[in-house]
């Protein structure tokens, strides 16, 4: 199957949380670091998240730098990659903050368990692909975003798709950000959340660098094959 190369990048508090017990965004990087995440969102064609994120965050999952979105248009593309939402039952909502900002394609991957009248109304705003039964097919919707021309997709979480894009096989590499703080309770999401491995499905990774950054590191790493998938 021909997919994206992929990669997920995130923040995560030193203790491997994403955000609070209650789901609330922190800020978790310095400038810096956002800086990176703006750089790493202009040299992909798509970014994607959960329904999850959207829900909790309503993020824009733009371009923010006038300079690299004019090196986008400059280079034939649109101003912001394509915007791709991970949602099974078509619960994005019509004014979400990636619809009302920005240039550029949207794309809604639903199941066909979402109700038809919801899909009506964000086919108005989106591109919507069909994969799976009752929840989505990622391994189908991945080899989909391929043949729409998407070659470098950047995952930008939640736990929960961060954890199905991993166990499915779906990811090349991984940067994550570990700032200084600890943010615990056992609710609130982690880098990644799902069933998690049993012990002979463990995911490897490899090391391929680690920066000191403000008052962080930030760690990349490769993703290695991983015979159960
Ligand atoms: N610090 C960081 O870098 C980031 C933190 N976050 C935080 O993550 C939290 C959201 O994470 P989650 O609640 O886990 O939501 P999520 O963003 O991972 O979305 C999960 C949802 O995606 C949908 N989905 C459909 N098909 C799926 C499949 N095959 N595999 C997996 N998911 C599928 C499901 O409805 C599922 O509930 C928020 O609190 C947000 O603030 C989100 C992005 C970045
Ligand atoms: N890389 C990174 N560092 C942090 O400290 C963060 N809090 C996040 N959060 C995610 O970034 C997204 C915001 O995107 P827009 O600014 O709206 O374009 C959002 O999904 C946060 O969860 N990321």
């Amino acid at each position: 199957m021909e997919r994206p190369f992929t990669f997920i990048n995130s923040a995560m508090s030193a203790d491997g949380k994403i955000s609070t017990k209650e789901r609330k965004q922190v800020r978790i990087s310095g400038q810096i670091d956002f800086n990176r995440m703006d750089k790493l969102r202009a040299g992909s064609d798509a970014v994607m998240v959960g329904i999850g994120t959207v829900l909790a965050d309503d993020p824009s999952l733009t371009v923010k730098s006038a300079e690299l979105k004019e090196e986008r248009i400059a280079a034939g593309k649109d101003e912001n990659p394509a915007r791709v939402v991970v949602d099974s039952k078509a619960r994005t909502p019509v004014d979400a903050d990636i619809f009302k900002k920005g240039e550029g394609k949207r794309i809604i991957l639903i199941s066909e368990s979402a109700p038809a009248d919801k899909v009506a109304l964000l086919k108005k705003q989106a591109t919507i692909v069909v994969a799976g039964k009752d929840s989505v097919d990622l391994k189908q919707a991945m080899s989909e975003l391929k043949t729409q021309g998407i070659d470098r997709l950047m995952v930008e979480g939640g736990a929960t798709l961060n954890w199905g894009m991993i166990s499915n096989g779906l990811v090349d590499e991984i940067y994550t950000f570990l700032g200084n703080l600890i943010i615990g309770g056992k609710t609130a999401p982690t880098f990644t959340d799902g069933e998690g491995f049993s012990e002979k499905e463990i995911q490897k990774l490899e090391l391929i660098d680690a920066d000191k950054m403000e008052d962080g590191i930030l760690i990349k790493w490769k993703v290695l094959a991983n015979s159960k998938q």
